[in-house]
């Protein structure tokens, strides 16, 4: 779980219902949003409307039930569940004297407390210095930037108060770091490749437990390695599995239903690394009443980043909170493992977990012990470079018995590009 700010802001929020406009947002996942970013929803203000204004986004009744609700329960903030133009948010905050966000600030507060990785940080950055150019004109320069809040953390302490030039040479530097990170994140990806190392991701939709069951694995279990595999990125993690040996955890930030369309690149930056993964873990939360829903459009997006060939493994977290539930597999029709129940805040099923994450990641690895004579020298080369070799013996005829391990895959690869056709090859047991 994170640790978040404890902003301690109150917000109004406010959810319109439009009969002739395509905004079907929900109010109560809206809540949950504003919630995670830190601040306390302290009065929602509701409405129905025929299309926005283009002025107040709300009629001017409305504007002053709002201004009304803001004055009786003390709040700092006004949250819509809508986007405004920035003209709409500007005029609104003129006529309320109050802070005023829309939707896609509140999501991006939320990716810039989240963004862990440095490219997701930079992506996040750059989203939120973008919405921000549009919107620099307005008032609230004074003592709400200096605390920080909802919407002003990120770049908006600093940023907010330079003006527009300063800010596009900011967005194009960004631009210029984004592409630099990519690069190196490129190159880690290929070495972590090359080293032969699986990588299982965490995906899910926000508030699933991803984070907590993360953490749960990475810190408690009996397989966590003892060094963080990559200390400045507290996203990734390495476990020690049986059968499996060392593999990679990556944790991600959580999906959001109707993303706005200019944060998708945002968001998509942190998942990126989700299509190089050998093994997915959807983590959904089993007693949302959403959950075949959140499940479906977790799918789509990973489709969409042609994440959807990588195997998957779904975990439906906080079976404490199901009536007597016992923790289970579930498998399909060839007996594959597809499904497991768990608690990430008790422990219950993680056990099971664990052997199923191991069968699955399994059936992809071979563990040879195969016997090479000399003309086999391309081949050994290639195996130790991939970092494949466990043990090595050398025979008296002159032979070395290898003991490898690694991705199916990229055995073959390595066969072919030996030149070597696996059935020439010798394999010996265990203990030969
Ligand atoms: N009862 C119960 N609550 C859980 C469990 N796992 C997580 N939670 C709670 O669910 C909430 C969300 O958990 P997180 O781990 O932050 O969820 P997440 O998927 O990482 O959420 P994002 O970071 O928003 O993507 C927290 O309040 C957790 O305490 C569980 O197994 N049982």
């Amino acid at each position: 779980m994170f640790e978040r700010p404890d902003v301690g802001e109150r917000a109004v929020l406010v959810h319109i219902d439009f009969t002739a406009h395509d905004d079907a947002e929900d109010p109560g996942e809206f809540r949950e949003l504003v919630t995670s970013a830190g601040v306390e929803p302290v009065a929602t203000v509701t409405g129905n409307r025929k299309q926005p204004s283009p002025r107040f986004f709300v009629g001017e009744g409305k504007l002053d039930e709002i201004r009304d609700t803001v004055a009786a329960a003390e709040a700092d903030v006004v949250l819509f569940n809508h986007a405004l133009s920035p003209s709409q948010e500007r005029n609104i905050e003129r006529e309320l004297q109050c802070r005023v966000l829309d939707r896609t600030g509140v999501i991006l507060d939320i990716f810039a407390q989240r963004a862990r990785t440095h490219e997701g940080k930079l992506q996040v950055e750059l989203a939120q210095l973008e919405h921000m150019s549009t919107r620099l004109v307005r008032g609230w320069t004074h003592l709400e930037r200096q605390k920080g809040g909802i919407g002003l953390r990120g770049p908006g302490e600093t940023q907010l108060e330079t003006d527009r030039r300063l800010l596009r040479e900011r967005i194009k530097s960004i631009h210029k770091r984004l592409e630099k990170v990519r690069k190196q994140r490129n190159q880690g990806r290929r070495a972590r490749r090359r080293a032969d190392i699986p990588t299982l991701s965490l995906v899910g939709y926000t508030n699933a437990g991803k984070s907590t069951l993360f953490n749960r694995i990475t810190t408690s279990s009996v397989y966590a390695a003892d060094q963080l595999f990559a200390t400045l990125d507290p996203t990734l993690r390495r476990l020690e599995l049986p059968d499996v040996g060392p593999v990679v955890m990556a944790d991600t930030v959580g999906f959001i239903r109707h993303l706005p369309h200019k944060l998708v690149e945002a968001f998509r930056a942190t998942l990126e690394e989700t299509t190089e993964a050998n093994l997915l873990l959807h983590v959904v939360d089993a007693v949302d009443e959403r959950r075949d829903d959140n499940i479906e459009q977790v799918e789509s997006v990973l489709a969409e980043i042609g994440a959807d060939e990588i195997p998957m493994l779904q975990v439906f977290n906080k079976i404490d909170l199901m009536d007597d539930f016992e923790p289970r597999i579930d498998r399909n029709g060839e007996g594959v493992p597809v499904r497991a129940w768990v608690s990430a805040v008790t422990g219950e099923g993680l056990e099971l977990l664990f052997d199923a994450i191991v069968e699955r990641l399994a059936e992809d690895v071979v563990h040879h012990f195969v016997r090479l004579g000399p003309v086999d020298g391309k081949l050994r080369a290639l195996l130790h470079q991939a970092d494949s070799v466990l043990s090595e013996h050398y025979c008296e005829n002159g032979d070395t018995l290898l003991e490898v391990r690694l991705q199916n895959r990229d055995w073959l690869q390595l066969l072919s590009r030996a030149g070597v056709a696996e059935d020439s090859l010798r394999f010996e047991a265990p203990g030969l």
